[in-house]
């Protein structure tokens, strides 16, 4: 009997990424019929301590596993979606969005605060600039105390659960419900935030496969086709074109939900001035001609481009101009 094939999977080494990537490899794996290697990639991100944004943003994450593909060390590599930069990766493809998981933030906090019952000036920790200013929009006396670091850490600050040296010195902290579910910390959650007031990160709850642009073999793309999503690829799209689209022009923090349901592609946004005190927002639907993927492509393009516009249009630039407007 031949060998089965193997397919190689490339992740980042956290927890975190190593869970999702086990769960969907898996998947992957069984639909392709093939054998999975899982490749385990250290990016800067990992290792640097500095805050994200002084390393230049979520790219620093997917940097070091697209250069892994590109040299052929793996065949496919898994991101968080809302760690991938929206500027296309040359020589790189998109092979399959699975179905999105939960898309919200949760509050957790060992003590059981809700937002509304933190007490006044309560430290809450979070290195996101839009959950900071979503947390000052409602509560401007709390003080936001910066957080990096893995999950079993950030919960440890907020009294849940226990890490070797870590003092617990926050009331709270944000955290994607979707990272706390892979790794089976959902009890740490005191509060999920519903996206109709907290709109999350543009594909936040959603894996990226990501392949080289060039024909793949016949297992590769079985597995792919096996785990594809195309509501959850349209609704990621969609968000993802709000932020390119608000990148020219606003530095600004955003939240922005795609959904779809009776058959319409809705897409929401809000752009946060970075102390909370101000925002704006936009909602628009488009309706797909049909469920091909090129035709919730066009209406994720189309109804993107009208929240765009209607943003920049109401001044979103003013809140926060990009630094190349400046
Ligand atoms: N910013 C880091 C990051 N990237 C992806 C997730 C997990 C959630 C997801 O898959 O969207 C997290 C953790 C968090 O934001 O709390």
């Amino acid at each position: 009997m031949a060998a089965a094939p193997v397919i190689r999977v490339g992740t980042r080494g956290s927890a975190l990424a190593l869970a999702q990537t086990q769960a969907i490899a898996a998947r992957v794996g069984k639909a392709a019929g093939a054998e999975i290697e899982i490749v385990t990639i250290t990016t800067q991100g990992d290792t640097d301590r500095a805050s994200l944004a002084s390393l230049g943003g979520t790219g620093v994450f997917a940097t070091a596993l697209r250069d892994a593909l590109r040299a052929g060390e793996v065949d496919l590599v898994v991101h968080s979606l809302k760690d991938l930069p929206t500027a296309d990766a040359p020589g790189l493809r998109l092979g399959a969005v699975p179905k999105r998981v939960d898309r919200r933030d949760a509050l957790c906090s060992g003590a059981g605060y809700t937002l509304e019952t933190l007490p006044e000036g309560a430290r809450v920790g979070t290195g996101s600039p839009r959950r900071i200013a979503q947390l000052l929009e409602v509560r401007p006396d709390l003080e936001i105390v910066d957080l990096r670091g893995n999950v079993d850490t950030r919960l440890a600050r907020a009294g849940v659960g226990e890490v070797e040296g870590v003092e617990s010195d926050l009331d709270a902290v944000v955290l994607a419900a979707a990272g706390l579910g892979r790794l089976g910390r959902s009890d740490a959650v005191a509060e999920f935030l519903d996206v109709a007031d907290w709109p999350t990160a543009a594909g936040q709850g959603a894996l990226a496969l990501e392949v080289r642009d060039e024909p793949l073999s016949r297992e590769l793309r079985r597995g792919l086709e096996g785990v594809e999503h195309a509501g959850s690829r349209a609704t990621a799209l969609a968000e993802r074109l709000v932020l390119a689209g608000l990148e020219a022009g606003c530095a600004a923090p955003v939240g922005v939900t795609a959904i779809i349901e009776d058959e319409l592609l809705f897409l929401t946004a809000s752009v946060y001035a970075a102390d909370g005190t101000r925002k704006l927002t936009s909602s628009h639907a488009a309706s797909p001609e049909s469920r091909s993927a090129a035709d919730l492509a066009d209406a994720a393009n189309d109804v993107a481009a009208r929240v765009v516009d209607e943003l920049l249009g109401n001044g979103a630039a003013e809140l926060a101009p990009a630094k190349e407007a400046l």
